[in-house]
């Protein structure tokens, strides 16, 4: 704040002091007072290149804390989304780049950071025009109120050009996303594929397409906004001859001495400073749509909080009673009218063609997303009136896209029910996934990218996730959901795999999903799902005796196994 009020006074300082020096000098060469006004000039020239040296890391720290508490609370509120549907939805995911500057597009700068330390600094460059002006009302109010008024209005045409530019780069969010993704994927997601593939040429065309989408229209605008700046040129010009001729013509009248007329040149200089658009105009104007963008997701989501409802105790029995669901701007419901009883303890193993919607089964036995009608309930109770958080410390799921946290191998186990942190229970699950001989202790972060950080082969990643879920049912989770757990299993350990873990898990309802036939066979029932609901519902013999399609996709995978044996 000081530096800046003190960056405020260079203008008119410099009026001063030069002024002085002038008067020093044409009255008695170089005296005394001629070197103190010439020391004086040169303070004030050193002074205003000095201060930078202070005010930028000043204010890019600044600016870095504010995007820093503004990156947090929005961290905090899409934690706090007690589902995935909202985090999910378009509008929300550009609004949350667009409030924490997440990089897309090109050396975008949209920080509440940059607004707020932008904002600071054209308040000061306003002071500074302002204490210039004052100096030049001594010579002349009308020419200092005249400059002022000229400079202003000229500075508010440039925002108006600045502000439809901005406008053009926001209008396609689309576009910038592509360019991210391109961007991003073409770097890392897809390095392995770019390579063996020879997918540069691809991935650079359509970068270069997205880029050209989005950048086009700005630069029709850019060059519109050129093609009409004469006329804030010709202001500009209009303004700086007054300002030149106003005090010239008042040395010819003799109503002022040289010294006079520098000073007063110079303070009006110092008020058309404020019409130069600076860096801080353009950091104000991005800096306010992420603001802007944060006010609107915290009033569009603010309140979401999961609602503290009522808990149940033990193994409960769960029910999805005539559930209808779609994901948000889907046509048609993935769920249609499902029914289907799940008894404490059991297990039930859920098959179905790719896309059935056994995982989104799980993702609303989960609370993640809510029923478009129909409803789940537990012991009795809607889902809907759980204690949502609660609940889900009931469940340990392991997702067919399980994530591999860059993370030590015991946070990799404990993360599922992190109020436990014992190592004879991590040891313990890591063995029961079979895991027990990676090539990595406790404390090995399996992170390649960090230092000293492993990683690890696809099946040994899975036997890790499914150790985090079987640490979980042992820290007293009672509903165990297996989605997809052998798809990077080798042949023994899925042989291996009922028998080492589903069958060691008792008090627990367990849900296997599966498209190894041979995994789900020994579940106490399965469910084939179909069109959006429960086709078939047995056991293994039944479904077999039933000769439906489970039978049919049974015949065809034990068939192709046997043809694969010698
Ligand atoms: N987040 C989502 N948004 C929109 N549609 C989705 C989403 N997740 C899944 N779907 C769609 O819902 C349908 C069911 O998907 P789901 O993942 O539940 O199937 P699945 O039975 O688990 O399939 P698979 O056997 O291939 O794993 C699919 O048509 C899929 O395209």
């Amino acid at each position: 704040m000081l530096l800046q009020l003190a960056r405020a006074a260079i203008p008119t300082l410099r009026a001063l002091s030069v002024g002085w020096l002038v008067a020093s000098l044409g009255s008695a060469g170089l005296d005394q007072r001629a070197l103190v006004a010439a020391g004086l000039v040169a303070g004030v020239f050193l002074f205003d290149q000095l201060i930078w040296l202070v005010l930028t890391p000043v204010t890019v720290l600044a600016g870095k804390r504010i995007d820093g508490g503004q990156r947090a609370r929005l961290r905090a509120l899409a934690i706090r989304l007690p589902g995935l549907d909202r985090l999910e939805s378009q509008t929300f995911q550009d609004r949350a780049s667009r409030a924490v500057d997440s990089g897309m597009g090109i050396a975008r700068e949209r920080s509440a950071g940059t607004a707020v330390t932008g904002q600071a600094e054209l308040i000061f460059r306003m002071v500074s025009a302002f204490a210039a002006a004052g100096l030049l009302a001594v010579f002349e109010p009308a020419l200092a109120v005249g400059l002022l008024v000229v400079s202003l209005v000229i500075r508010a045409i440039l925002r108006r050009q600045w502000l439809r530019i901005i406008d053009r780069l926001d209008a396609d969010t689309a576009g910038q996303r592509m360019e991210f993704y391109v961007a991003e994927l073409a770097v890392i997601g897809a390095a392995k594929d770019v390579r063996l593939f020879g997918l540069s040429d691809w991935f650079g065309g359509r970068f270069r397409a997205a880029a050209a989408r989005t950048y086009a229209p700005v630069f029709r605008e850019l060059l519109g906004v050129l093609r009409r700046q004469w006329w804030t040129a010709g202001l500009l010009v209009g303004a700086a001859t007054a300002a030149l001729a106003f005090p010239a013509a008042a040395v010819l009248d003799g109503g002022l001495d040289p010294a006079q007329l520098i000073t007063f040149v110079l303070a009006a200089f110092g008020v058309m400073a404020i019409s130069n658009m600076g860096m801080e105009a353009y950091d104000i104007e991005y800096g306010l749509r992420g603001i802007e963008a944060a006010d609107e997701l915290n009033a569009e989501h603010g309140e979401a909080v999961p609602v503290a409802g009522r808990e149940v105790p033990g193994t409960p029995t769960i029910r999805f009673e005539n559930v209808v669901f779609s994901y948000p701007g889907a046509t048609r419901p993935v769920l249609d009218g499902l029914s289907v009883t799940l008894r404490p303890g059991e297990t039930v193993a859920v098959v179905g063609e790719n896309g059935a919607g056994k995982t989104t089964f799980v993702k609303l036995l989960g609370g993640l997303y809510r029923p478009d009608s129909g409803r789940i309930t537990v012991d009795g109770i809607d889902l809907a009136d759980l204690d949502l958080l609660a609940w889900r410390r009931r469940l340990a799921v392991l997702f067919q896209d399980f994530v591999r946290y860059p993370a030590s191998l015991r946070d990799n186990v404990t993360f599922a029910a992190p109020e436990q942190s014992n190592d004879d229970a991590v040891l313990d699950a890591l063995d029961r996934a079979g895991s027990s001989d990676l090539p990595a202790g406790l404390d090995t972060s399996l992170w390649r990218e960090g230092a000293d950080g492993t990683d690890l082969s696809g099946g040994q990643w899975q036997r890790v996730a499914l150790a985090r879920v079987l640490f979980a049912v042992a820290a007293g989770r009672r509903v165990l959901v297996l989605d997809e757990p052998t798809a990077h299993l080798d042949i023994r350990a899925e042989a291996e795999f009922h028998e080492r873990v589903v069958s060691r898990v008792h008090g627990t309802t367990t849900v296997l999903i599966s498209h190894r036939l041979s995994t789900v066979r020994p579940a106490d029932r399965i469910i084939l799902l179909r069109g959006g609901r429960v086709a078939e519902d047995g056991t293994h013999e039944e479904l077999l005796a039933l000769g439906g399609d489970y039978a049919r996709f049974f015949t065809v995978q034990a068939e192709t196994f046997q043809a694969d044996r010698p």
